[in-house]
């Protein structure tokens, strides 16, 4: 096991309390937590959300991306279920961080689209892994899952990782004319599914 489990308490939001669950990563010094609704019945498919963090649209409710929306939209459909899993999962930018993130931003500024400017910057298109959005599925008794994604890249990434998906749930936002080259690329370059 990679991941440590830290401590856990209640998390109220605007869309009902949640359980907050902390945990450590215990080689590198990352940690993600997960966001638990509901009385977890490991007998039936479990909706759940991995969020990779997005700092610009999470917290400072960027036009650039879908994330802040996306997020907004698996807090309403997880407590609609009645219960599920927000995992926030602590790999900004695709995996290459906040500051990379912003020079990214800043070469698609100038016309790269967001696969371009990864590559300009040496990284892959996505370099996250979900290496401890499995583990901790796995800590939660969780093997069976509802995902809610358009990524189908995520899809195959967890099953790998033993956790079976039965069911992949869209989350579509609407467009603005800041996002919408960003989505494009995204559904052309990426194969998400809009
Ligand atoms: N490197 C890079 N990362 C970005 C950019 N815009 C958003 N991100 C990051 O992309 C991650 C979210 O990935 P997305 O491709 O938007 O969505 P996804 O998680 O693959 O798929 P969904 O489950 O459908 O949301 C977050 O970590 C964001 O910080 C960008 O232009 N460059
Ligand atoms: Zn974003």
């Amino acid at each position: 096991m990679n991941l440590k489990k830290i401590d856990q308490a209640v998390l109220p939001t605007k869309w009902g309390n949640f359980n907050i669950i902390g945990f450590q990563e215990k080689n590198k010094n990352k940690n993600h937590v997960a966001l638990v609704y509901g009385n977890i019945d490991n007998n039936q498919p479990i909706l759940v959300r991995i969020h990779s963090e997005c700092l610009t649209g999470d917290a400072f409710f960027s036009l650039r991306c879908d994330c802040g929306l996306q997020l907004q939209q698996s807090f309403k459909k997880i407590t609609e279920e009645g219960q599920g899993i927000l995992i926030y999962h602590r790999q900004e930018g695709r995996n290459i961080g906040l500051l990379n993130k912003i020079r990214a931003y800043a070469l698609q500024d100038k016309g790269l689209d967001t696969v371009e400017a990864n590559h300009v910057l040496g990284f892959s298109a996505d370099e996250r892994n979900f290496f401890s959005c499995a583990e901790i599925l796995k800590i939660l008794n969780v093997k069976t899952i509802k995902l809610l994604t358009n990524n189908p890249f995520k899809i195959k990434n967890l099953s790998k990782l033993g956790i079976k998906v039965v069911e992949r749930i869209s989350l579509i936002v609407t467009r603005n004319e800041k996002n919408d080259n960003y989505l494009k690329t995204k559904a052309m370059k990426m194969g998400h599914l809009f």
